[in-house]
């Protein structure tokens, strides 16, 4: 038949009792784990995003802008020092 790659149908998947059987526990389960990758932290630490309280430090007191494409890397190690 033209218009099909011979795949199981979406439509046919979601409304199966098999689909839901598995899927009740898999969706939930991957919004809680992503939950608990924002809230314990450990995105901040597999990303390294600053922390909220950590944009700034006690030697560094402006913005961590590059500015100078040729000197970036020695600005980041800047930026980055406590
Ligand atoms: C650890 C997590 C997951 C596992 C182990 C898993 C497992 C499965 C299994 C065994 C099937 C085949 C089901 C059947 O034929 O009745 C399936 C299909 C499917 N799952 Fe998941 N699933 C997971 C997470 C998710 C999530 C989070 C979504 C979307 C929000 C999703 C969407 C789908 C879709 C759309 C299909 C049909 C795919 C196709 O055959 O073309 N799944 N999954």
């Amino acid at each position: 038949m033209s218009g099909t790659t011979g795949e199981r149908p979406f439509s046919d998947i979601v409304t199966s009792i098999r689909y839901w059987v598995i899927h009740s526990i898999t969706i939930p389960a991957l919004f809680i784990a992503g939950w608990l990758f924002v809230s314990t932290g450990l995105a901040y630490d597999v990303f390294g995003t600053p922390r909220p309280n950590e944009y700034f430090t006690q030697v560094r007191q402006e913005v961590p802008i590059v500015s100078n494409r040729y000197e970036a890397k020695k600005q980041v190690e800047t930026f980055i020092q406590k």
